[in-house]
């Protein structure tokens, strides 16, 4: 066990009817660090990240966050958890296509009940960040993959979240445009000081990360001693 882990499973397990998905996986990640998850497709990887953000609680095991136990938390606790304290960027479907641009990133903090005012100017600095200042006032469904990501990644990091997890978020995208993403991601991830847990299939992706791990038959392989540091 790793003493100073902001975010931490242990030994959890998460089955679909019967199908084990997550068997038995621990899993660390300090404050600030960005932890790419790797494996095989169908390997539990997407399972585990649901689990660790609070989205699907496990059949057994524990999950901790910041010194508390989230795991047995009730559905309402858990995702005001989610609220405050996560964020998420995911491969695609993730914006309202109804909303404008800067809607969609003023949202979770509507959510939050922050005056509309004040939720539309921390979402305008945000596109200002990502270089989307011009795209505010457009739809989501008019703007590329990469525009939407990043549109994603302002949304994602708003709130100012304590951890951001992310599904293969360059999973759509050609590998440049990947690349550009998840350097987004990362650069501001780490200016702001916030953890990222990232999905991907994608070495390069992975190479941005301070360190990954591998999924293999629902378990981590390396939790903590071996996996890759960089
Ligand atoms: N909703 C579901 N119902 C039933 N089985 C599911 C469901 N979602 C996932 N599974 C199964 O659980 C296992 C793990 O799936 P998961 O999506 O976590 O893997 P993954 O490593 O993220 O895969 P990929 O890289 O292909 O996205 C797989 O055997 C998958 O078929």
């Amino acid at each position: 066990m790793i003493a100073d882990a902001l975010l931490r499973a242990e030994n959890i397990t998460r089955s679909y009817g019967n199908t084990p998905a997550v068997r038995a996986a621990s899993l660390s990640v300090t404050a600030g660090e960005v932890l790419a998850i790797m494996g095989p497709s169908g390997s539990g990887k997407s399972t585990l990240l649901h689990c660790l953000a609070g989205i699907f609680t496990p059949d057994s095991g524990e999950v901790w966050f910041d010194g508390r136990r989230m795991d047995t938390l009730d559905d309402a606790r858990r995702s005001e958890l989610r609220r405050t304290a996560f964020g998420f960027v995911f491969q695609f479907g993730q914006l309202v296509p109804e909303l404008t641009v800067t809607e969609n990133v003023a949202l979770p903090l509507l959510l939050g009940r922050a005056k509309r005012k004040d939720a539309h100017a921390r979402a305008a600095s945000w596109l200002e960040r990502l270089d989307l200042a011009k795209l505010g006032g457009r739809h989501t469904g008019e703007l590329s993959g990469g525009q939407a990501q990043r549109v994603a990644i302002a949304r994602a990091l708003v709130t100012r979240p304590r951890v951001v997890f992310a599904d293969e978020p360059t999973g759509a995208l050609d590998s440049l445009t990947g690349e550009h993403v998840m350097e987004l991601l990362v650069g501001l991830a780490r200016e702001e000081g916030v953890t990222v847990i990232v999905v991907t299939h994608d070495a390069r992706v992975a190479a941005g990360a301070d360190r990954e791990v591998v999924v293999r038959d629902g378990k981590v392989t390396d939790p903590y001693a071996t996996g890759i540091v960089r």
